[in-house]
């Protein structure tokens, strides 16, 4: 038997995202913990590797973490990892002014899980990207910057949308997929 899994984050809209992604034929024991873990600074890989590190040193176990980023094209990538302190002083409506300027409003939703084992064991990268523009908010205000986000090729926010379509189509839905295909190919 393999050990559990320990998702450890600090955002409750996140595991109920996942554990709806992952759905009950998941094959292994899927734990959650929260710990508001650091901030850190650096590339969106080098951040998520260095929080799987971080989660397993504490938790001394396998681990699974996420960080996502929110990209917008005219900056370069940036927010991207800092988003959060851009979201928690600006909201989405100041989020959307941002782009006022470069009248450039593409951005590109990045979600980045990291698996080990345990502490001093490998790390695995699982990525999930989806395209999208920046809006004038619309739709309920409970998970973060989904209300200034529509996907492309959509009429709808991710906050408009209901939860099984944005979980069909999103930047997480797309890492968690992959990370089960992982999970799923080892156990066979
Ligand atoms: O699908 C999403 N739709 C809208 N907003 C989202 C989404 N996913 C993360 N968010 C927000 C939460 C946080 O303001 C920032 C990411 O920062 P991030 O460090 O990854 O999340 P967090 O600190 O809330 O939880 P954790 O303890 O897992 O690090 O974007
Ligand atoms: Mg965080």
């Amino acid at each position: 038997m393999s050990k559990p899994i320990t998702f450890v984050t600090g955002n409750a809209k996140k595991l109920e995202e996942v554990i709806a992604i992952l759905g009950s034929s998941f094959p292994r024991h899927l734990i959650a913990k929260k710990i508001d873990l650091p901030e850190l600074q650096g590339d969106i890989d080098e951040i998520a590797r260095k929080k799987c590190q971080e989660a397993s040193r504490q938790v001394q176990g396998p681990v699974l973490v996420e960080d996502t980023a929110l990209c917008f094209n005219a900056m370069k990538g940036l927010p991207g990892p800092y988003i959060k302190w851009f979201l928690d002083k600006l909201g989405p409506e100041g989020l959307w002014r941002m782009l006022e300027g470069f009248r450039d409003y593409s951005a590109q939703a990045v979600c980045t899980f990291a698996f080990t084992e345990g502490e001093n064991q490998e790390v695995l990268l699982f990525h999930g990207r989806t395209d999208g523009d920046i809006v004038s908010p619309r739709g309920p205000r409970d998970f973060g910057w989904d209300p200034c986000f529509q996907p492309t090729g959509y009429t709808q926010t991710y906050a408009e949308m209901p939860k099984e379509e944005k979980n069909k189509i999103s930047h997480r839905y797309r890492s968690v997929d992959l990370f089960r295909e992982y999970i799923l190919a080892q156990n066979q």
